[in-house]
């Protein structure tokens, strides 16, 4: 596991698929300059999203292999695929820049947090079921896939309560306003420290 110095932040965006959790990522994300780490994902890309921007995407094949190297840091498959994140990824990024952020689902955020503590900060994005489901729907996303979302709706709401803020997601330009008042004060405060 990579060892962080006490400036070193993980934001990591959490939630309910749909909820918002990436859009509103890298919006915050390009705010700041800050740079995402990248799952490695075994899916095929949707209509829009681009290797190396999304995902890395990648075979099952290579996946095996590199999760017989001892890549990943963490792996879980979900309706079928795997993903996974690479712990030289993430240390790779805090050469560049002491703060990092990522996407990911209640299970990989909790699985972070244990790893490494007071570095991660969890933020929640949340909007109704209903919504979720018009804005997959309007994705396009297939509706089997909607299907799982929905039935796992409940239990990744449950997760707000662990994590650190949370945030709804109704009209974009506010949320993303909200939560990058949030992340000010952890820089500033990083900067203070720096001083
Ligand atoms: N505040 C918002 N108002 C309206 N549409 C939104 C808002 N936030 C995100 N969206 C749209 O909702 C859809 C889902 O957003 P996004 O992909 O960011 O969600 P996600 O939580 O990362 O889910 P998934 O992992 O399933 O892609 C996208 O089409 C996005 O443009
Ligand atoms: N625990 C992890 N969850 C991950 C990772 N990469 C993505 N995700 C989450 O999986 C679901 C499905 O993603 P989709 O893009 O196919 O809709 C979603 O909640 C992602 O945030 C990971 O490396 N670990």
């Amino acid at each position: 596991m990579v060892e962080l110095n006490d400036r070193e932040l993980i934001f990591v965006f959490t939630g309910p698929d749909g909820s918002g959790r990436k859009t509103v990522a890298d919006s915050v994300g390009t705010t700041f300059g800050m740079p995402k780490v990248l799952s490695y994902a075994t899916r095929t890309p949707r209509p829009g999203e681009v290797n190396g921007q999304d995902y890395h995407f990648i075979t099952p094949e290579l996946y095996d292999l590199m999760e017989d190297g001892g890549e990943f840091i963490e792996s879980v498959t979900l309706q079928n695929n795997r993903y996974g994140l690479r712990g030289i990824d993430i240390e790779q990024s805090f050469q560049k820049e002491g703060c990092i952020y990522l996407v990911l689902n209640p299970e990989g955020a909790e699985l972070l947090k244990e790893m490494y503590g007071d570095h991660v900060v969890r933020i929640f994005i949340y909007a109704d079921r209903k919504t979720v489901e018009s804005r997959e729907r309007e994705q396009g996303i297939n509706e089997e896939i909607i299907a799982d979302h929905l039935d796992n709706y409940e239990i990744a709401m449950a997760y707000q309560s662990s994590c650190e803020h949370v945030f709804e997601n109704y009209d974009l330009a506010h949320t993303v306003f909200d939560i990058t008042n949030t992340l000010e004060d952890y820089l500033q405060r990083d900067l203070v420290e720096r001083d």
